[in-house]
């Protein structure tokens, strides 16, 4: 399988994020600074609370911040409506969550198959590129499982899949065996360096796991609103 998507340098400049009103608010951050390199695997450490889901949702543009730019490929996406920017994330960001955000009424092959058929894709070439990624992933015999009815250890290939479906620019992960007993764990951190090291997929992870932050090319510390390379 190659990655024929190219891989957008990302540029997260002066980044501030401040919650709250002026009575009473929290800073998690202030003119944070962070580039992410093409086929980079990176982590994001920290305390509880320092901002990390934060952070990553802002460079995987859910969230927007109170002042500071991302930039893919050069290009200031917070500029974009809302509409363009929701497109643009379908297309170029897989995001993997903790809590997977599967949906329950679906199999395993439909939910993988879910952003080609939501960037209107024809289903047939959808289906074709989910199943090669389920069998990638060791699935193809849980293909028409519901979602209840797989291991979470399986649940979570199913929303690494789920998001590599349309190739993207940069993979983010969230915790992503943070619900994962150790062995299974481990079997989805190779992955993850699999597809990295195979795919050159760009990537960056918040973990609590040092086993699997040991596994990234870089370590960033997210400490007093700043992030510092271990
Ligand atoms: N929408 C919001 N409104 C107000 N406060 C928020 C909001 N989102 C996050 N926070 C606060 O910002 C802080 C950082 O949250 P965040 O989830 O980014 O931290 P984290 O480093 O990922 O923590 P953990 O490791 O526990 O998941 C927390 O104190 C949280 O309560």
């Amino acid at each position: 399988m190659n990655n024929d998507r190219q891989s957008i340098e990302v540029h997260a400049l002066g980044l501030t994020m401040v919650f709250g009103s002026s009575v009473q608010s929290i800073e998690l951050f202030r003119n944070l600074d962070m580039v992410i390199r093409r086929g980079e695997r990176i982590a994001i450490v920290g305390a509880s609370g320092a901002g990390k889901s934060t952070l990553l949702n802002i460079i995987g543009t859910l969230e927007r911040p109170t002042g500071g730019k991302v930039l893919y490929g050069g290009q200031d996406v917070f500029l974009w409506e809302e509409k363009e920017l929701a497109q643009f994330r379908n297309r170029h960001i897989g995001f993997v969550f903790q809590f997977h955000y599967l949906l329950p009424e679906f199999n395993a092959l439909e939910n993988v198959m879910m952003p080609g058929l939501i960037a209107g894709q024809p289903r047939g070439e959808v289906k074709e590129k989910a199943l090669v990624l389920i069998e990638k992933l060791g699935l193809t015999h849980r293909l028409t499982h519901r979602i209840g009815e797989l291991s979470g250890g399986e649940q979570q290939r199913v929303a690494v899949a789920r998001a590599l479906l349309l190739r993207p620019s940069l993979f983010l992960a969230d915790e992503p065996s943070g619900n994962l007993d150790s062995r299974t764990g481990r079997r989805l951190h190779e992955l993850l360096v699999g597809l990295n090291e195979e795919l050159g997929l760009t990537m960056v992870i918040v973990t609590h796991n040092p086993e699997l932050a040991s596994m990234m090319h870089r370590v960033l510390h997210l400490v007093d609103g700043q992030l510092k390379q271990e």
